[in-house]
């Protein structure tokens, strides 16, 4: 039986650890408990990092679009001979790298389509081709899926492809691929993904491997409540192993044109509450991150700036480069100038800060 609320929350505050039970009975709240629980959140998120709120200029890249794996969430992999397919070539990926360089960016974020020709030298060779052209820039990129997919293409361990990749430039590690971290919803959402033991072991490696890494959750397709709370547990009980995780970043399910919406096994996306109560919940179980990331390119600017007073503290980066989002129906992906991050922010009676990727703030 689940304490009554205002406990629950009071709980949380005096800094003892939300059970996953309470994690789900907060995650379904309705009504001004909404509020209730946002402004928990609120409070916990001062108290842990103050009032400033970050972000990264950074530079997306994805490379291609070609993907082996049909996520039904994802409209951006394509297929060998669709027409809109691409895979940039090593002219095109220096010439990106040296734009990002030249944009004065301190991170490049690159993931992409699991190209069926791709194994861990295509990885290597692009890792080292953008630290070429952009010597100084943290190379934040690849994730557990990719490097699973690159061990079983070259027939080395993932602990090997992540030595060869760290040799070759990565710097940190995406913890996209989690989507939701329970096996029979992965067979519904991702049935061609590593499944959700592989996840924990590649990103426990990486971690222990002193590569760190974000830690991510895609939800609002098909999973529950409850689903959502095992999720959480999974990576707060990895960051109390590893401490590797540098931030929390809710991806929420962006639905137009991805299959699993179109074929009816998806709802058109998170609610506005749900959205909120994700970063709310968030920030009061996971006592062992620091930051949560309000992904403008997921939940546009409105909601992160709300989501920025419930919990959230960083508006993710400037990008300048976006399809994964896009091409699965969202709009204004692009970039988000940082002067509109400074109003969200200030507009909040917060200041905005820019960061690296691992969180260390920059002047200007
Ligand atoms: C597009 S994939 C690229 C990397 C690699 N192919 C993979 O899937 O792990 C990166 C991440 O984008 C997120 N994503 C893809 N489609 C999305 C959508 N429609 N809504 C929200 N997030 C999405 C997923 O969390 C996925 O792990
Ligand atoms: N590359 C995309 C990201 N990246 C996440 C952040 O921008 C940043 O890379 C991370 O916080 C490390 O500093 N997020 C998206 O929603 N979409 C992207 O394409
Ligand atoms: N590439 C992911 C977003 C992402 C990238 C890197 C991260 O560390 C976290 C999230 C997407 O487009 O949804
Ligand atoms: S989410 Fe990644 S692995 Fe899945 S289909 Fe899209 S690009 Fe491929």
């Amino acid at each position: 039986m689940t304490p009554p609320l205002q406990q629950v929350l009071d709980d949380a505050l005096a800094g003892h650890r939300l059970t996953e039970e309470e994690a789900v009975s907060l995650l379904s709240a309705r009504g001004r408990d909404v509020w209730r629980i946002a402004a928990a959140a609120d409070e916990l998120r001062e108290r842990k990092v103050g009032d400033i709120v970050t972000y990264v200029r950074n530079q997306n890249i994805n490379v291609t679009n070609l993907c082996v794996n049909a996520c039904g969430f994802c409209g951006f992999s394509r297929k060998p001979g669709d027409p809109d397919s691409f895979c940039h070539d090593e002219a095109v990926v220096r010439e990106k790298a040296r734009a990002a360089r030249e944009r004065g960016v301190t991170e490049i974020c690159t993931v992409s389509g699991l190209h069926p020709a791709f194994d861990v030298e295509s990885y290597v060779n692009i890792y080292s081709w953008m630290r070429e052209e952009a010597p100084g820039v943290h190379i934040h990129a690849s994730n557990p899926m990719e490097v699973a997919y690159a061990a079983r293409k070259s027939g080395i361990s993932s602990r090997e492809v992540l030595e060869l990749m760290r040799e070759a430039g990565l710097s940190t590690l995406c913890g996209t691929a989690a989507e939701i971290l329970v096996d029979d919803v992965r067979r519904v959402i991702c049935p061609d993904k590593i499944d959700t033991a592989t996840w924990i072991r590649i990103i426990k490696e990486a971690h222990e491997m002193g590569i760190r890494s974000t830690a991510t959750i895609m939800y609002g397709s098909c999973e529950s409540e409850a689903d959502r709370a095992r999720h959480l547990e999974i990576l707060r009980e990895i960051q109390d192993e590893t401490g590797g995780f540098t931030e929390f970043v809710p991806l929420s399910f962006v639905h137009p044109n991805t299959p699993l919406y179109r074929a009816g096994l998806a709802r058109p996306g998170a609610t506005g509450r749900e959205d909120l109560l994700l970063f709310a919940v968030s920030r009061l179980f996971l006592d062992n991150f620091d930051h949560i990331q309000a992904s403008w390119v997921k939940i546009g600017t409105k909601m992160a700036g709300m989501a920025l007073l419930a919990g959230a503290d960083d508006l993710g980066g400037t990008l300048f480069e976006e399809s994964i989002s896009r091409e699965a129906g969202a709009r204004d992906t692009d970039y988000l100038d940082p002067a509109e991050m400074r109003r969200i922010a200030e507009d909040l009676g917060r200041t905005l800060r820019r960061r690296t990727t691992t969180y260390t703030l920059l002047e200007g």
